[in-house]
């Protein structure tokens, strides 16, 4: 659909539009008001929508927007779930206004709504946190965003976890802007590559935003909406109570319930067909009958899904009566996308990473030599010899372990993560803390050197360097580096703290001479790097 065309939404309606693969489209308020994802669109003004985008323009009083460029489907929706997601925005900004009046008023300061939002792919998470920070931000507050989904990162790019304080409305071109975002590198895209790791970073990046609003009273009230991952079965539900316990969330917003627009789909079918005067012939009633049904299963299969997550987190999450778990219905605007369209989400978002979300940034090509960097990947290597564990048990890759690699042509089209960290021992670390006083609650298998396997003496143990600790047997076995692994049965609790060095950016190889030895990376800016050190993982991107 080409040039200039004006469509009058009545009050809570939307303007559905996806946009074509190779043009941006504008779009412009032309009268009345209404927003993207929460955001209020500018009166007047033209934005320029990305390609591949998919939008919703959401009036409450009524608007008239205006179309100019090429769209693959756009269709008004007079049935959405705005209604329930502006309550549930309600009922966090009295939270917040809760929270900000305990610490004020001296009284046990209150922390601010720690929301969580969860549901199966394309459930419409990320459009609904943006819905949550902007309407947040529109009464003042600086919400933080936590965004934990490694798949379709939003905040940098895929394969990160990490957070950042949301000021203003999300631009509905250039979305957040990114003053200091805290942001660790996983490196891959799926959690089965290292769940463990996985948590070690969720802990972190909690443990991190507690101590920042320990010192921000404001930022404290304001609270978190956190955005997680579509996988909600097996590893993906345990990560998900793992997130949830971990940031303490208050608030469980459960996403996907069948709400089957009908009237939507037809339209849709319509909009298929790229033509107003359709001529329906059997062919297009063949085509629709099985594009309904399978929207239907989709929808069905949505439904099942949602409806078994929202009940198992209600019956774990029973025993915490602060906890909400609220279930929402989601917009029948979002499209299913299959795997290869999520992979072209991912490339796209790395792009903008370096090229900008218009194309208004100009990477930099630079060359250095191998031996100017240091490139790590975090995880793999045997995390105790055989010897030194207990009986029976088999030693495993230790999740945390930050090994060397070797350059050679294996990096080439991968996107490395420069880190902050000044020795590679800081990429991770980990340190120990014990209690004061012991209690029975843990058992707990402790490490000491292999060549004094009776020392083990909790002195000794508290000079050890921590590993990472693991369930394991019914023991929790905290694996030493450098110090391998003796099991004695000392009964008491300790906690494993684990630091990781959040990184500076991001860079790109585009070329590996292994004759020269000198490797070719884009980088978002010229100049040497802020490190030496890398971290490799999986990710890759093939530019263009
Ligand atoms: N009301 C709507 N109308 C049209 N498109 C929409 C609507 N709401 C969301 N979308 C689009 O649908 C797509 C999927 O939505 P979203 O990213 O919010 O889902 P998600 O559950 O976070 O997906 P994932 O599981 O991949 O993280 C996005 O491109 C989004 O812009």
């Amino acid at each position: 659909m080409a040039s200039s065309r004006q469509f009058k939404l009545a009050k809570e309606s939307e303007l559905r539009v996806e946009v074509g693969p190779d043009m941006p489209l504008r779009i412009r308020l032309f009268s009345g008001t209404a927003e993207i994802f929460g955001t209020e669109l500018p009166p007047s003004n033209w934005l320029s929508i990305s390609p591949r985008s998919k939008i919703a323009v959401f009036t409450w009083n009524g608007a008239t927007i205006e179309l100019d460029g090429v769209s693959e489907v756009e269709y008004v929706a007079d049935e959405t779930p705005m209604v329930s997601y502006v309550n549930v925005h309600a009922i966090l900004d009295a939270r917040r206004a809760q929270a900000k009046a305990s610490h004020s008023n001296n009284v046990d300061s209150l922390q601010g709504p720690r929301v969580i939002v969860v549901g199966p792919t394309d459930s419409g998470k990320s459009s609904l946190c943006k819905m949550l920070l902007s309407w947040a931000c529109k009464q003042g507050w600086k919400p933080t965003y936590v965004d934990l989904d490694i798949g379709q990162g939003y905040i940098t790019i895929p394969g990160c976890i990490a957070a950042t304080p949301v000021e203003m409305p999300i631009d509905a071109v250039e979305g957040i802007p990114l003053e200091m975002p805290i942001v660790y590198f996983y490196g891959h895209t799926s959690p089965t590559a290292n769940g463990d790791l996985y948590k070690v970073f969720v802990k972190e990046l909690a443990r991190t935003l507690e101590r920042q609003f320990s010192g921000n009273a404001e930022a404290r009230a304001a609270g978190m909406v956190i955005n997680t991952m579509g996988w909600v079965e097996g590893l993906g539900y345990e990560l998900l109570l793992n997130a949830i316990d971990t940031f303490n969330c208050d608030v469980v917003l459960v996403l996907g319930q069948l709400n089957v627009d009908i009237t939507g789909l037809i339209d849709f079918q319509f909009l298929l067909c790229k033509s107003a005067s359709i001529h329906f012939c059997l062919a297009d009633i063949v085509l629709g009958t099985c594009q309904r049904a399978f929207a239907f299963l989709i929808g069905l299969l949505l439904y099942c899904l949602q409806e078994k997550l929202c009940s198992m987190l209600k019956e774990v999450l029973k025993t915490k009566p602060k906890v909400d778990v609220v279930k929402l219905h989601k917009s029948g605007g979002i499209v299913m996308r299959n795997q290869k369209v999520r992979q072209k989400a991912r490339s796209l978002k790395i792009r903008e990473y370096f090229y900008g979300p218009i194309n208004d940034l100009s990477p930099h090509s630079n060359i250095v030599n191998f031996s100017d960097i240091s490139v790590y990947r975090i995880g793999g290597g045997p995390q105790a010899p055989r010897s030194a564990l207990p009986i029976g048990a088999e030693p495993v890759a230790d999740p945390t372990r930050v090994v060397a690699i070797n350059i050679n042509r294996d990096l080439l089209h991968l996107v490395l993560a420069v880190s902050y960290a000044k020795e590679p021992d800081q990429i991770i670390s980990s340190y120990t803390n014990y209690p004061s006083s012991l209690s029975d609650e843990h058992v707990i298998v402790l490490s000491v050197d292999p060549q004094q396997q009776q020392d083990t003496s909790l002195p000794r143990l508290l000079e050890g360097r921590g590993g990472f600790i693991k369930d394991r047997m019914g023991v929790m076995v905290l694996a030493d580096l450098g110090v391998s692994i003796y099991a004695s049965k000392l009964a008491c609790a300790i906690d494993i703290f684990v630091h990781c060095s959040n990184v500076a950016g991001y860079i790109y190889v585009t070329d590996i001479d292994v004759v020269r030895k000198k490797i070719t990376y884009l980088a978002p800016c010229p100049g040497e790097l802020p490190s030496k050190l890398l971290i490799v993982g999986t990710l890759t991107w093939l530019e263009g």
